[in-house]
């Protein structure tokens, strides 16, 4: 299960940051070596007081084990076939690192690994930088290739993530005062993409988008047809970012007459410093100096237990389909480096053929 990570704990905030910004597929930098710890330090106090006023550390650790644990439990019980499935957490900037992860399964004696990106949404910064960082440790690890390895990198319009997303949405509709029920402007919000990065072709914007019109169909289907918009959120630095803005958005839509607004964070499965602060906390305070009376926030996915199951769903068509690897084409000649780099991609290729000529020989 591989993601971003989050500080634990207030010390791990700094190294956090400096990962963050030492890390080229996310963002590129003039003397990155340099101008990267650099702007990393100048965040480190910002941020830790965000990390304090949602409890002193990010919960994604917590939530990716509860996650985890449920997937796995719920695979051994329906799929035993395949079992026993254990899940192993691998995280970009933070302990327990990807590097970690590749080492303990190794120990383990691990058969079959299925890199299970945590970003529904596929984009260069989230996903590609983690497979890039898998691509290292393994070839530093197991040399060898010990471990058979297949891929689910992009999943953001799966039926079951798409159902738990609407019965997310539908809860907090529901609370909404019966005159404001059909109304209300569902607001989608997605971690905002540089602008570069959407031109190289990156297709998280797309992705993004693709997760909005199912959840939202899947509403329709359930009677909720409120108007909805995708907006994004959290851009930092002086680069350009793709809008429109979430915040400008509350505000507009305050300004508008709206006096009830339910946003949903559709980029994330779990709770972090983008809901639990920026959504709740600054953007709350925007939403009521609007006027917006019932500002609701569909709560995160974290351990719904219809998310949990579409967890193992993905593993079990996943596992049934020949553990395909990503259908995605890449377009070498375009300058598209939206999705991992060129040696990643053909380690990935690559052990598509080596899982598929195994289960050949497997067939009588
Ligand atoms: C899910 C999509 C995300 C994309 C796309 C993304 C791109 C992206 N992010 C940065 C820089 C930072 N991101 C930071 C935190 C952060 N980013 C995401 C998700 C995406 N980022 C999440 C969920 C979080 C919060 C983690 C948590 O524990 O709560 C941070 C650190 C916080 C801060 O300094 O404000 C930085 C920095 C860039 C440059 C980028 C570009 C593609
Ligand atoms: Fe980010």
């Amino acid at each position: 299960m591989m993601n971003m990570g989050g500080p634990r704990t207030q010390d791990d905030v700094a190294p956090f940051l400096r990962n963050i910004f030492r890390d080229t597929d996310i963002i590129r930098l003039p003397a990155q070596g340099i101008l990267g710890p650099l702007i990393a330090s100048r965040r480190v106090d910002k941020v830790k007081r965000q990390y304090m006023q949602i409890g002193g550390g990010s919960p994604i650790e917590k939530w990716t084990r509860a996650q985890g644990a449920g997937m796995a439990r719920a695979l051994d019980d329906t799929s035993p076939e395949t079992g026993p499935h254990r899940y192993y957490v691998g995280f970009r900037y933070t302990a327990p690192s990807i590097f970690g992860a590749v080492e303990e399964m190794l120990r383990d004696g691990v058969d079959h690994v299925i890199a299970f990106s945590q970003y529904q949404q596929f984009s260069g910064a989230t996903t590609g930088s983690n497979l890039n960082e898998l691509y290292r440790a393994q070839s530093r690890l197991d040399p060898d290739g010990r471990l058979r390895w297949s891929f689910i990198d992009r999943w953001g319009t799966h039926p079951g993530l798409v159902s738990a997303f609407a019965d997310r949405i539908d809860d907090q509709v529901r609370r909404l005062p019966s005159e404001a029920r059909d109304m209300a402007p569902i607001l989608f919000s997605a971690h905002s993409l540089p602008l570069s990065a959407v031109d190289r072709g990156d297709p998280y914007v797309a992705e993004v988008g693709g997760t909005v019109a199912c959840v939202m169909d899947e509403l329709r289907r359930r009677g909720v047809a409120n108007p909805h918009r995708l907006t994004w959120q959290s851009a930092v630095g002086p680069v350009r970012w793709l809008g429109p803005q979430t915040e400008a958005a509350i505000k507009k839509l305050g300004a508008s007459g709206y006096k009830s607004l339910v946003v949903v964070p559709i980029a994330f499965t779990s709770d972090h410093i983008e809901t639990l602060f920026e959504l709740d906390i600054e953007y709350g305070k925007v939403a009521k100096d609007a006027g917006i009376e019932q500002y609701l926030r569909a709560e995160a996915l974290n351990d719904h237990p219809p998310f949990i199951d579409a967890l193992a769903a993905l593993v079990r068509e996943h596992i049934a389909a020949g553990f395909p690897a990503s259908a995605q084409l890449f377009l070498p000649d375009t300058g598209d480096e939206s999705a991992a780099t060129v040696q990643t991609r053909r380690w990935i290729a690559a052990q598509a053929q080596r899982v598929a000529l195994d289960k050949s020989h497997a067939k009588p």
